[in-house]
C-alpha cells in the first residue's frame, strides 16, 4: 500500500467517508484520493512526493496557480497584525469597492466566507425583499447545500446519484421549483402562470456542477425579461465564474444585469471569502439596515480578506485573461485532437480559465446531454492520467480549471499524458 492509502485507511476511521467535502473521495472513480503535502504554481505533490499538474485549482480558486508569491506574502504581514478582530477593517471596504469597480451591476456587497452561506442568504433576501416565498433553481445547477436549494443539485450530488438530500424536510423545498436549464420555453410557461408569486430565480450562467455547460444567451435573456417584468429577483451565482471566464464574470460575457450575484472561489485566493451583492435597494432590506437577518463571526476575516485582495489585484494585470483562455483554449484543443488520434468518442470546450471535457462527440447543452456521457470511459481516463501524473476532477459532473501558471511545457506534459490515456480508453473499451 502507497501512503495516500494507508492515510486514506487512517481517514475513514475519523472523519465520514475520509473527507472534508464528498467531491474529494473519488467514490465515482475508485482508489484513494491523494493526500497534498504542497503545491507550486500548476503542481501539487502528494505524501509520496509525487507531482500532479493540477486542473481542479481548489475547485476553482487557484486562478493563479499555487503559492503565488504577492499573494503569500500579503498574506504573512496580515497574519502578523493578528487573525481575526469582529470589528471592521480597511481590507474590507478595499474589497467591495474592488468588486464594485469590476462587476459594475453590484452596489453594494456582503462578505460571507462560503458560496454556501452567500447562496442561503441571496434566496433570503430575494424573498425578504419581495415578501414571496416561491424560488427557482435549474436542475444540474448547484449553489452550494443550504436546505432549500438541495433540490436536483449538480456537483456531488449528482456524482453521488443524490440529487437531492435527506434530512431536508419537504416543507422547506416545496417552494422550489426546479426547471430545465436552457430552456427559455418552459421557464416563460412558469413565469405567465405564476411569476408575480416567484421571489428569486437563481442560475450559474456557466452551469460548472454538471460538467461545464454554458447558458444560451436566449435562455438568459428571457429570464431577464421575465424576473423584471414580474419584480422577481435575478440571481446569479458567479461563484465558480466569477473572476474565472472573464474579469467581469459571466454577467460581462453574456451582458446580463443581475439583482443580485454570488461570489466565492476566486475572490478568496484559496482562502475563506465569497459574498452577495447587488442592487442598493435589494441590499439595504439586509441587517442592520433592514429586516433580513444575516451574519457571520468569521465574515470579513482580515487574513482571508487579504488574500482575496491580493488575488483581485494580480488578475488584473494586462493580458491576463487573454492568456488564461489561450492556455485553455490549447489544452481543449489538444485533447481533442488525441482523441480524434484514437478514435475515442469525446469533446471539450473552454471559456476564459473554465473548461469541460466529455465523453461524449459533442459538447452537451442540457442536463439531459451531459446524463449521455460515458462514466466508464472517463474512469478510464482519468485513472491513466492520474498515474501519469495529471490531476483532473474524479466526476464527470465537474468542471475543471486552469491557471496563469500552466504554460506550454504544463500543457504539452498533459498532452503527452493524455495520449496514452486516450489509447489506454480505446483499448480497454474499443
Ligand atoms: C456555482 C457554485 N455555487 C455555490 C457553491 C458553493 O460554494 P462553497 O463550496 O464555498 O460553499 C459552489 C461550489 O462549491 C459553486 O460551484
Ligand atoms: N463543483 C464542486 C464544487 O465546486 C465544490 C467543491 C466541494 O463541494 O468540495
Amino acid at each position: 500500500m502507497d501512503q495516500n492509502e494507508v492515510l486514506f485507511d487512517r481517514a475513514q476511521k475519523s472523519i465520514p467517508g475520509g473527507v472534508n467535502s464528498p467531491v474529494r473521495a473519488f467514490r465515482s472513480v475508485g482508489g484513494a484520493p491523494r493526500f497534498i503535502k504542497k503545491a507550486l504554481g500548476p503542481h501539487m505533490y502528494d505524501v509520496e512526493g509525487k507531482q500532479y499538474i493540477d486542473y481542479i485549482g481548489s475547485w476553482g480558486p487557484m486562478i493563479l496557480g499555487h503559492n503565488n508569491p504577492h499573494v503569500i506574502e500579503a498574506v504573512k504581514e496580515a497574519v502578523d497584525n493578528g487573525l481575526s478582530f469582529g470589528a471592521p477593517t480597511v481590507g474590507e471596504i478595499d474589497i467591495a469597492e474592488e468588486i464594485k469597480r469590476l462587476i459594475p451591476s453590484v452596489e453594494e456587497v456582503r462578505l460571507v466566507s462560503s458560496g454556501t452561506e452567500a447562496g442561503m442568504s441571496a434566496i433570503r433576501l430575494a424573498r425578504g425583499y419581495t415578501g414571496r416565498n416561491k424560488i427557482v433553481k435549474f436542475e444540474g445547477c448547484y449553489h452550494g447545500h443550504s436546505d432549500s436549494l438541495l433540490v436536483k443539485g449538480g456537483s456531488g450530488l449528482l456524482t453521488f446519484g443524490t440529487p437531492s438530500s435527506a434530512g431536508v424536510p419537504t416543507a422547506v423545498t416545496n417552494d422550489t421549483i426546479v426547471l430545465e436549464y436552457n430552456n427559455p420555453k418552459q421557464l416563460k410557461e412558469l413565469f405567465d402562470k405564476e411569476g408575480d408569486e416567484i421571489a428569486c430565480v437563481i442560475v450559474e450562467a456557466v452551469a460548472g456542477n454538471m460538467n461545464m455547460v454554458p447558458a444560451t444567451q436566449e435562455f438568459l435573456e428571457t429570464m431577464r425579461e421575465e424576473t423584471a417584468k414580474h419584480g422577481t429577483v435575478l440571481i446569479v451565482d458567479e461563484v465558480m465564474t466569477g473572476f474565472r471566464v472573464a474579469l467581469g464574470g459571466a454577467q460581462s460575457l453574456y451582458h446580463i444585469d443581475p439583482d443580485i450575484t454570488m461570489f466565492g472561489k476566486v475572490i478568496g485566493g484559496g482562502m475563506p471569502v465569497a459574498a452577495f451583492g447587488g442592487k442598493r435597494d435589494i441590499m439595504n432590506s439586509v441587517a442592520p439596515l433592514g429586516p433580513v437577518y444575516q451574519a457571520g463571526t468569521l465574515s470579513g476575516n482580515p487574513v482571508a480578506v487579504t488574500c482575496g485582495l491580493a488575488t483581485l489585484h494580480e488578475i488584473q494585470q494586462p493580458g491576463f485573461y487573454k492568456r488564461l483562455s489561450e492556455q485553455t483554449a490549447k489544452l481543449v484543443k489538444g485533447l481533442g485532437a488525441m482523441a480524434k488520434k484514437h478514435g475515442v468518442a469525446f469533446s471539450a470546450q473552454s471559456i476564459g480559465g473554465m473548461f469541460g471535457i466529455y465523453f461524449r462527440g459533442k459538447c452537451p447543452t442540457s442536463f439531459k446531454e451531459v446524463m449521455e456521457c460515458d462514466a466508464d470511459r472517463f474512469k478510464t481516463f482519468f485513472h491513466a492520467m492520474l498515474d501519469n501524473g495529471v490531476y483532473l476532477a474524479p466526476s464527470i459532473y465537474e468542471a475543471g480549471f486552469v491557471s496563469i501558471t500552466h504554460d506550454d511545457s504544463v500543457i504539452a506534459r498533459t498532452l503527452e499524458a493524455a495520449d496514452e490515456a486516450f489509447a489506454k480508453v480505446k483499448r480497454v473499451h474499443g
